[in-house]
């Protein structure tokens, strides 16, 4: 299957008159699918939708071709998320919330524990308590119990928030290596544009609730913008533009 993620025209509005509206896109297998938007912009709450985790006023969600609403099970079997922080057991080492997180799967053995911790870096760290984690090491154990059942396709919101460079980087790579060599598709919101740039092959832009631009990098900068900040700005004037003379 081609486009493992189909969002048609989702729309959900708030009482207070925020929302999303009319988000549709295709994420194919392989992407490194970034969807970018400033604080408040409804990344969050198109991702909850993705994640049957919240509903919408109108509109679809497929994911592996099945309805996350009406046929949720087969829509999230193959399906990673980690949106908003990573909770875990603080009292409990990295290893023991890792191997609570694999028991929700047969299939999953302590080969596969070991394989995720060395994966995230966590390795030499697996039987510290997770208090003591650093928030990179947290957000890192998030990811090993996203991927620990092997997912293809992996949704994560912000997973670079409130990081250091170090941080930043260390989430990066393994992102990178994990669309490499575990061929994980991944879903990624930020705020950080620059962080998408490095990380991902396609983007869209999210503006006040409404997906202003989307498409692989190279096809959007079409060597007219040197960089997708740039792109950012001028794509945001245009729909100030439009929206003063509306
Ligand atoms: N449950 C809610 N009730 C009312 N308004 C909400 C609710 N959830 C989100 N909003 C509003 O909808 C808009 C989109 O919020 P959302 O959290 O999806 O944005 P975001 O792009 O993820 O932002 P951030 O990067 O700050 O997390 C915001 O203006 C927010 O205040």
């Amino acid at each position: 299957m081609d486009q493992i993620v189909q969002l048609e025209g989702l729309t959900k509005m708030f009482r207070n008159g925020r929302g999303i509206h009319d988000i549709s896109l295709n994420v194919q297998t392989g992407d490194i699918y970034g969807f970018f938007g400033p604080n408040g912009a409804g990344k969050t709450t198109v991702m909850k939708i993705m994640a049957g985790l919240s509903r919408a006023d109108k509109g679809k969600v497929r994911l592996f071709g099945h309805d996350v609403v009406t046929h949720y099970e087969q829509a999230m079997a193959s399906v990673g998320v980690l949106i908003e922080t990573a909770e875990a057991y603080h009292y409990m080492s990295g290893r023991r919330n890792l191997e609570l997180a694999a028991r929700m799967y047969p299939h999953v053995d302590s080969n596969r524990v070991d394989e995720v911790l060395e994966l995230v870096g966590l390795r030499s760290y697996q039987h510290e308590k997770v208090g003591h984690y650093s928030l990179g090491m947290k957000q890192r154990l998030g990811l090993a119990s996203a991927i620990v059942a092997r997912p293809e396709l992996l949704i994560l919101d912000e997973p670079t928030n409130g990081l250091d460079i170090e941080g930043m980087v260390q989430i990066r790579e393994i992102i990178m290596q994990l669309a490499r060599e575990e061929k994980i598709t991944f879903f990624i919101s930020s705020h950080l544009i620059h962080e998408m740039e490095l990380m991902c092959n396609r983007i869209a832009i999210l503006y006040g609730g409404k997906l202003i631009t989307e498409g692989y990098k190279s096809e959007l900068l079409q060597g007219r913008f040197s960089s997708l900040e740039e792109l950012f700005l001028h794509e945001v004037s245009q729909e100030r533009k439009a929206a003063a003379h509306a």
